[in-house]
């Protein structure tokens, strides 16, 4: 079965979440369940780039990251999109011989059985600022699913509604290592990011949070943003 490939680049920094700073590559699959009003990754989830998405087999993915990394084993970050709706356990399988180890980012929508064979699973509910419904009991298929594979939640937060939203998933899942990353409200490759204006969202957040006493989520900016701004392929 051949994937829907929208994009495979790197090796670059995982630059959000648990693994930031990681070196990795990134294989981005097309097509989502979703449509989050901020998506910056629209070129992986609108059907308007569907003659974009290449279709792939799980050997010409995993040539392309040996490619890509020199054949030097690292960690290949799996991304959408959702990539939940394909089946990327033939290429974990292929890869897993070869030392590359698996993280996978998802909004927690479809629970394949594949999770449980990641290193790491991202799982990342959309708040209120994002006009989707989280389905916490299709949320609690994805932790099933992943078995005793380490996961975190990381939450995209643009305003107090988001931030009760945290709370909230906070509270429901007292286990999962919990993230919260300002979110970019301009995604347009074509326009610099303005890094005052994320600083500032930051600094937000951070007294929001750390400020107002709740010392349990880590906060983060998305590296790879202030690096090289809403570039694609980094
Ligand atoms: C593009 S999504 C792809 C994976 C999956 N569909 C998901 O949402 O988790 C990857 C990550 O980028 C985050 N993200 C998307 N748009 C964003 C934005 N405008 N600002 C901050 N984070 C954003 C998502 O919340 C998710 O954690
Ligand atoms: N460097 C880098 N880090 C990322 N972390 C999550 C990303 C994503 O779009 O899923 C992403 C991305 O697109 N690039
Ligand atoms: S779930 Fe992820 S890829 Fe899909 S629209 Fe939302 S942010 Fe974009
Ligand atoms: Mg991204």
């Amino acid at each position: 079965m051949s994937l829907r490939i929208a994009e495979i680049f790197g090796p670059t920094i995982q630059g959000e979440g648990p693994l930031i700073g990681e070196p990795t590559v990134f294989v981005r699959a097309g097509g989502c369940d979703y449509r989050c009003l901020w998506c910056d990754s629209l070129h992986a989830v609108e059907s308007r780039y569907r003659h974009e998405w290449l279709p792939m087999e799980a050997d010409a993915i995993m040539e392309r990251i040996e490619a890509l990394s020199g054949g030097r084993p690292l960690l290949v970050s799996i991304s959408g999109g959702n990539p939940a709706i394909q089946d990327f356990g033939p290429l974990i399988a292929l890869g897993r011989q070869k030392g590359y180890r698996f993280a996978c980012e998802t909004q927690g929508t479809i629970a394949p059985l594949w999770f449980a064979d990641l290193d790491m699973l991202v799982l990342s509910p959309k708040p209120p600022s994002s006009g989707m419904e989280t389905d916490w009991s299709a949320f609690e298929a994805c932790i099933a699913a992943k078995g005793a594979v380490p996961a975190a939640m990381k939450i995209v937060i643009f305003d107090e509604a988001d931030l009760a939203f945290a709370r909230l998933a906070a509270e429901r899942y007292p286990d999962l290592p919990l993230f919260l990353q300002p979110g970019n409200g301009e995604t347009d490759p074509a326009i610099p990011v303005d890094l005052d204006a994320l600083a500032g969202r930051l600094s937000w957040l951070v007294a929001q949070t750390v400020g107002k006493g709740w010392l349990r989520p880590r906060i983060l900016p998305q590296l790879h943003v202030i690096v090289w701004g809403n570039q694609r392929g980094v």
